[in-house]
């Protein structure tokens, strides 16, 4: 069998520690069975742009590429982030479509393109992530690469009535025709985009799965959830609490119970409707007064996007107005940290914690659901509460499953977890672990590559 290829706008170099569920999940498969991670170094820089970098770490081979300051703004936080981002989180009234920062997305997928095919061999296996690359496969088949070439999208996919919307989105999907499958988090984004190439992509549905686009050419299609390392996280959970964060954590709470939110700032993650939640809360249950500490740990994500910096703001003064608002001398009610924890620390800080909220308003999957899960003492277990719109909705059912734009039914639903007897906690963790378990990272990777290398 060949060796893999992993290409991701994003590559997490060995020591870099980032916040984001592709980086975390594409390295744990990777580490599994070594290969090749191809993409973007995260560095702007005009002396080096297009220049690649070479590194080896264990089994697995690192190629980078820095940015110029121009094709990190169309391509990053042009087309990518202000455009297709948002078009997927269903949020059009966010989207941004400008032709420049279209011809610049194509720019940097062709020189991804260009700069990836000397580093390939003829029995490779090429898995292509996210929306970021589209056209990275049909760019690569016009350099005459014949290898298996699988994307995988970890984002939601919209309804069809939404991508139709985007200018030029025939020759965008139609891109996606050059891969020999696409992966989807849930069965419901591959429902919508069969819908998608029925009613506006010229192309037919033979049978779920299958399709034929405009051409003829035939592709297959799944849901191949996304998951996360679960005795790794259960494990290094167990051994966290000794580490010195988490019992500075720990002592900090004086007996209080935690709930934590762990997201990177972004529109998508229903901040600010969270965070009226738990005033909502405070106001409603004004008997769980003094009970609970709310951390919210929120890296900055994507500032160079006005949007970004705007949520920031209002984050900064909602945190303000509810502690002004509820705390006391000796307590207050909600900790917000822009800072990004090491992976280690935060499953510490899920263990410590009785809540987690995760109420994102779209999320492809959103892996901290699984993380705070499996992070659990079997004995003591926290509750999760969360939102119906993020993938792992799909298999975390005994979660607290919450409409993040109710606010009085999330303020509820935490404080139904507060209140859980320890017998409930145990039942719900007990089903849900056990899906962790038998659905981690492991089996996301062999189902997704068995299906493209068997097709
Ligand atoms: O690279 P950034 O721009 O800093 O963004 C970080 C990642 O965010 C998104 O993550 C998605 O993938 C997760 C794993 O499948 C999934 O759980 C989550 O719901 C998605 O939002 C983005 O799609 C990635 O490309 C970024 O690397
Ligand atoms: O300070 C932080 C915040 C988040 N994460 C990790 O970033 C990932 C976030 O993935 P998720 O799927 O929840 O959302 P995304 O950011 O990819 O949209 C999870 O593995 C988190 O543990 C981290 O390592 N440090």
């Amino acid at each position: 069998m060949g060796r893999l290829v992993v290409v991701s706008n994003r590559v997490t170099l060995p020591d870099e520690n980032r916040a984001g569920g592709l980086a975390v999940a594409v390295h744990g498969a990777l580490r599994e069975s070594g290969g090749l991670w191809f993409g973007w170094s995260g560095r702007i820089d005009p002396e080096t742009s297009g220049q690649l970098r070479e590194r080896h770490d264990g089994n697995i081979h690192y190629a980078t590429m820095d940015l110029s300051h121009r094709d990190h703004a169309d391509y990053y936080d042009g087309f990518a982030n202000r455009t297709l981002w948002p078009l997927l989180h269903f949020r059009m009234d966010l989207v941004d479509y400008s032709r420049e920062t279209h011809a610049g997305y194509r720019r940097v997928n062709a020189l991804f393109a260009q700069k990836l095919v000397p580093l390939l061999h003829t029995d490779d296996t090429i898995w292509v992530h996210d929306y970021h690359l589209i056209p990275m496969a049909q760019q690569l088949r016009v350099h005459g690469v014949r290898c298996r070439l699988g994307f995988f999208l970890h984002v939601p996919m919209p309804s069809s009535d939404l991508l139709a919307a985007l200018p030029d989105h025939a020759r965008l999907f139609e891109d996606l025709s050059s891969y020999d499958l696409i992966g989807f988090q849930t069965t419901r984004d591959l429902e919508r985009f069969q819908d998608y190439v029925r009613l506006f992509g010229r192309g037919r549905v033979i049978r779920s799965g299958v399709l034929e686009t405009y051409g003829g050419h035939r592709l297959r299609a799944g849901a191949f959830p996304i998951s996360i390392d679960t005795p790794m996280i259960a494990s290094q959970a167990a051994a966290a609490i000794s580490k010195a964060s988490v019992r500075r954590l720990a002592a900090s709470l004086s007996r209080r119970a935690l709930a934590i939110g762990v997201d990177r700032l972004d529109y998508s993650k229903g901040l600010p409707e969270r965070f009226r939640a738990f005033a909502r809360y405070l106001e409603r249950h004004p008997g769980q007064r003094g009970k609970l500490t709310y951390l919210q740990i929120a890296p900055v994500s994507r500032s160079g996007v006005a949007e970004y910096r705007a949520l920031r703001g209002e984050l900064e003064q909602l945190a303000g107005h509810i502690n002004g608002g509820h705390a006391d001398a000796d307590w207050t009610p909600m900790r917000y940290v822009n800072r990004n924890y090491p992976h280690a620390s935060l499953t510490g800080f899920y263990r410590l914690a009785r809540v987690g909220l995760v109420t994102p308003l779209r999320d492809g999957m959103n892996l901290v659901a699984k993380e705070f899960v499996a992070a659990q003492d079997p004995e003591d277990p926290g509750v999760l509460v969360l939102s119906s719109f993020a993938g792992a909705a799909r298999e975390l059912h005994e979660a607290l499953i919450v409409n993040p734009y109710d606010i009085d039914g999330v303020a509820d639903a935490i404080e139904m977890a507060v209140t859980m007897p320890l017998a409930e906690r145990r039942e719900r963790w007990q089903a849900m672990m056990a899906q962790l378990q038998e659905h981690d990272i492991v089996a996301w990777r062999r189902d997704y590559l068995r299906a493209l290398r068997e097709g």
